[in-house]
């Protein structure tokens, strides 16, 4: 019998960690060894060679703005080849910052614009005050209960606008992707 075995991408895990982001990583092995899955975690730094296609997930957390501004080029730098693989098919879970950089760019709290990789239709402006705390959203992605949990902590407000871009969720408690559309995520 060949061996299972999923190899995932942690990108940034220095830089990109704000709040725990890492635990992500840690239920996925978890999950995938109670099913007798072999998971690698490959750590991709600033500078490192990677390439996306040996990829079978990625994941990206969310960092404070000096922290994102440091990984920013670099991320941009890998944008065609990472943009073909998820064109393929290959899954990425993207947290807050993460997040915020595949849309078209993120502006920083100071005004600096990061470009983002356009993955899908969206910008991230600054807002008034930081977005912190619980957050309630309701989803379709067919589980039950439909509601998602989790705690959000971010300056950005991400307005998604156009193409097939739909949030992943309605907010019922908390601020979600910018206080006004009730979307959280993508
Ligand atoms: N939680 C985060 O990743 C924060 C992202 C970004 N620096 C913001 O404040 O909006």
């Amino acid at each position: 019998m060949t061996e299972r075995r999923l190899v995932l991408a942690h990108l940034y895990p220095e830089h990109m960690n704000l709040y725990g982001d890492r635990g992500n990583v840690l239920a996925l092995a978890r999950r995938a060894r109670w099913r007798g899955i072999g998971f690698t975690v490959q750590a991709v730094e600033v500078g490192d060679s990677w390439d996306p296609a040996a990829a079978d997930l990625v994941f990206m957390g969310g960092g404070e703005d000096r922290q994102q501004t440091r990984i920013a080029a670099d991320f941009l730098a890998r944008g065609d080849r990472l943009v073909a693989a998820l064109a393929n098919g290959l899954p990425m879970l993207a947290v807050c910052g993460g997040y915020q950089l595949l849309g078209r760019y993120y502006r920083t709290a100071g005004g600096e614009r990061l470009p983002g990789l356009g993955w899908f239709s969206a910008y991230t402006e600054p807002g008034a005050g930081r977005a912190v705390g619980d957050v309630v959203a309701e989803t379709d992605l067919g589980i039950d209960p439909p509601t998602l949990v989790g705690f959000e902590n971010h300056g950005g407000r991400t307005f998604l606008d156009g193409g097939d871009t739909r949030p992943l969720g309605r907010v019922l408690l908390g601020q979600g992707n910018n206080g006004r559309d009730r979307g959280r995520g993508r």
